[in-house]
């Protein structure tokens, strides 16, 4: 018989190798996988249990919330504040720090999550998400606003789940990536893509192509030259493809390379891109390196920005390494 390894598994031999983390870091860890079990089979259910459709309330960013942006908030937040592990949170969907209730213990990591990312789809059958960051924190002390902005190379864990046709968390603990699908019968994440690796070079591109008449020149350029294939400079054909989901996306460019791109836009000049720097781009920045992949804003590394507030957005621009580093070349050349 095949011998599984389970996430747990993967995760207390991983850490035997590493000093200075504890069994506290496998037991926070096991409590997202514990919410996360709870956000898959709510997703799964769908409007059986009536989880569908927009709440009557927007988050901070003015967007109006689904009714499971909240719901999966209320899971996460739930699932992390009792535990000990944790010294506080901070949400997508929540405008402040959270801070651990007073009747519970205080730990020394900060836990950031977007707990639906893509939730756009989810009225559409459409795969969505969790993605979480884990930072270290002064410990036994309620931290500040600044405890958190840290800048996305200090994470010590990042990941996401994808609730697609299965459900599979992709997880780096800074030693390489590695992808683990839920295994429904028995409950447990089974280790399915270890070490997972990004080729760098590709010929799919995904953005917004709505946005298009608001793109920087440099973006404009480098979608011109794909869209012209064979015939133009790159002599190759690209593919294109959207999925509205950012864990979609980088998932897929897990598996088989691409490039994906939130970029900066004219629209609204205040606003650098839509994605968030804490619950979004660095989480996804760190994963994308550790597969050997690029994270940039097209004028620097995202995982070097210190953030400035907790919703800050950022322009995003990840993927094959060749390509991330052909963007940036042109946002250089200006
Ligand atoms: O609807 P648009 O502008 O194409 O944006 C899609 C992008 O926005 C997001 O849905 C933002 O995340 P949320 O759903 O968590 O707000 C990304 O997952 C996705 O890449
Ligand atoms: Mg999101
Ligand atoms: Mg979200």
């Amino acid at each position: 018989m095949t011998k599984h390894v389970t996430l747990t598994q993967f995760i207390i031999e991983q850490q035997r190798e590493l000093p200075g983390v504890s069994g506290a870091f496998t037991s926070l860890l096991n409590d997202v996988v514990t919410a996360c079990k709870k956000i898959s089979h709510l997703v799964n259910q769908g409007n059986l249990i009536g989880v569908l459709g927009s709440a009557d309330s927007e988050n901070v960013q003015g967007e109006v919330q689904k009714k499971l942006d909240i719901i999966t908030n209320d899971i996460m937040v739930d699932a992390l504040n009792w535990t000990g592990h944790l010294a506080g949170m901070a949400s997508e969907e929540i405008d402040d720090i959270i801070l651990i209730p007073p009747q519970y213990p205080k730990g020394k990591y900060l836990a950031l999550f977007d707990p639906l990312d893509g939730s756009s789809n989810i009225d559409v059958n459409l795969a969505v998400g969790t993605i979480f960051s884990i930072l270290r924190c002064r410990e036994g002390v309620d931290p500040a606003l600044e405890d958190f902005l840290q800048k996305g190379a200090e994470q010590v864990c990042a990941g996401f789940v994808l609730y697609g046709p299965s459900t599979m968390m992709v997880l780096t603990t800074g030693q390489g990536v590695n992808g683990f699908t839920l295994d429904q019968d028995i409950g447990e994440f089974i280790l399915t893509h270890p070490n997972m690796t990004i080729p760098n070079d590709t010929s799919e591109f995904a953005i917004n192509m709505s946005n298009q008449r608001f793109w920087e020149p440099p973006v404009k350029r480098y979608i011109d030259e794909c869209l012209q294939g064979k015939d133009g400079l790159r002599e190759k054909d690209f593919n294109m493809r959207w999925v509205a989901s950012m864990v979609a996306e980088v998932y897929r460019i897990l598996t088989r390379g691409g490039v994906f791109m939130y970029p900066y836009d004219l629209r609204d000049p205040s606003r650098a891109g839509k994605l968030r720097i804490m619950y979004e781009a660095n989480p996804m920045a760190f994963i994308i390196e550790q597969a050997g992949g690029a994270c940039s804003t097209g004028r620097e590394r995202i995982l070097d920005i210190k953030p400035k507030a907790l919703h800050q957005r950022v322009p995003v621009i990840l993927g094959s390494k060749n390509e991330v580093e052909r963007i940036v070349g042109y946002h250089q050349e200006g």
